[in-house]
């Protein structure tokens, strides 16, 4: 493409990306290598990735101001209005000179709607648009999220995807938090937990190299906080990569074996126990089918919509439809029946997952102990479980919602119940 403006293969990657995520239903760092291949430099490839994840941070409000400025809505997935949006949040939220934002895309509509694209934008230039602050989530999410957490949480979510989050690490036992937390340049919320701010390179870290700490949101680190230490007692990590949870439990004194499915996340969760000098036994199997001796405890992290991790990976609203989250309770009903299978008796298992919807959370809960109320009952989580700033429900499980910690940078979507087999 060599008579493309500079800059142009840059958002031609961007909208590649968009049409990955928002056409294809892709997570947008799977997206990367297809759509960024015509780009060699670590910067450009970088900004394609900016482009679009501020684009899907931005996109029900940039869909609303295309929709003011054309006089017959454009379709959804029209190149159009992707060219469009990709030209408005490079002007609008990016900081790109007008100019630079409507040159570099016209060309990604060859042969296609230039003169449309060119005078929506330019009409909404002349406008001095903006967009609001804090910006809006899809309408079905904000009407479900009204719904469930009420509207406050609503507002919450909203301001808390206007920008990239901080970063969490967990510590490895035994280190000083206060001393980490100062070496990191961060701050603290809970013993063996360091905040940093977001953009940072973790590889840089003081501390990467020698496996003291691995990158975890808070919220992730609290299910296997609520295990006691092991002293050597045998726990299951279902679904375990890339493996933070099997570092805390194998770093709290559990002898784990950790099972996932997929292969290149089981290789990331071994990179992980070797920069981190810890050990687990590690399978790649369906957790559905996993079978061995019983366990002391199990955690099933399972598989969800992964709405609780919208702040930084904004393309799970999208694709979080009523149908995923329907076959992710029906997937999740099936993997926490058969982890309790797994469990000793007296034993505990732990059911979490990164979402935001009560179908993959609440609703698992109360199923698994109407199903097993014979052999299991909830084990109650109390406030001494859990840091400053989290508390359990009335009925001792843990949802953690936008507006959690807010004040402290926040944390992702979470649910978590505990439960104990009967001895
Ligand atoms: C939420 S992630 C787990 C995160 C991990 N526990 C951690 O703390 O780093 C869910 C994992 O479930 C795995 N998974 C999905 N379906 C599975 C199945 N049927 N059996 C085993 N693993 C599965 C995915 O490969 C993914 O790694």
């Amino acid at each position: 493409m060599t008579d493309d403006p500079t800059g142009t293969p840059t958002r031609r990657a961007a909208l590649k990306l968009l049409d990955a995520v928002l056409r294809r239903g892709l997570p947008l760092e799977a997206a990367m290598d297809a759509a960024c291949g015509e780009l060699d430099r670590g910067d450009d490839r970088a900004f394609a990735h900016a482009i679009a994840a501020e684009t899907l941070r931005r996109l029900p409000d940039l869909d609303a101001l295309i929709d003011t400025a054309t006089e017959r809505p454009l379709p959804h997935d029209a190149k159009a209005r992707f060219a469009l949006r990709i030209a408005l949040v490079q002007a609008l939220a990016l900081n790109t000179p007008h100019h630079a934002a409507i040159t570099t895309v016209l060309p990604l509509l060859d042969g296609g709607p230039r003169k449309l694209v060119h005078g929506v934008f330019g009409t909404l230039m002349k406008q001095s648009a903006t967009l609001p602050d804090p910006p809006r989530l899809p309408e079905t999410v904000e009407k479900r999220w009204t719904a469930s957490w009420g509207k406050d949480a609503v507002e919450a979510a909203r301001r808390s995807i206007a920008a990239p989050p901080p970063v969490d690490l967990t510590l490895k036992p035994g280190l000083d938090t206060a001393l980490w937390a100062t070496r990191l340049d961060g701050i603290s919320l809970a013993p063996g937990h360091v905040r940093i701010p977001a953009g940072r390179r973790i590889v840089d870290l003081d501390g990467y190299d020698e496996g003291v700490w691995w990158v975890q949101d808070i919220a992730a680190s609290l299910p296997a906080r609520l295990l006691a230490s092991g002293e050597g007692r045998r726990a299951l990590d279902l679904c375990a990569a890339p493996g933070g949870k099997t570092m805390q439990l194998a770093a709290n004194g559990w002898a784990v074996t950790a099972v996932d499915l997929s292969e290149p996340r089981i290789e990331r969760l071994r990179e992980n126990l070797e920069r981190t000098v810890l050990t687990a036994d590690v399978v790649v199997h369906d957790a559905e089918s996993f079978t061995a001796p019983a366990f002391d405890a199990v955690l099933l992290d399972a598989p969800c919509s992964a709405t609780g991790i919208f702040r930084r990976h904004a393309e799970v609203l999208y694709r979080a439809t009523p149908r995923v989250i329907s076959d992710m309770h029906v997937l999740q009903s099936r993997l926490i029946d058969h982890a309790a299978s797994l469990v000793a008796p007296g034993g505990t298992l732990i059911y979490a997952v990164c979402s935001l919807e009560a179908d993959e959370g609440e609703q698992i809960a109360k199923g698994f102990v109407a199903r097993h109320n014979a052999d299991w009952a909830l084990d109650p989580i109390v406030a001494e479980d859990l840091p400053a700033g989290f508390a359990p429900d009335k009925v001792g499980r843990l949802r953690v919602r936008p507006g959690s910690v807010a004040e402290q940078g926040g944390a992702d979507g979470f649910f978590i119940a505990r439960f104990r087999r009967r001895s």
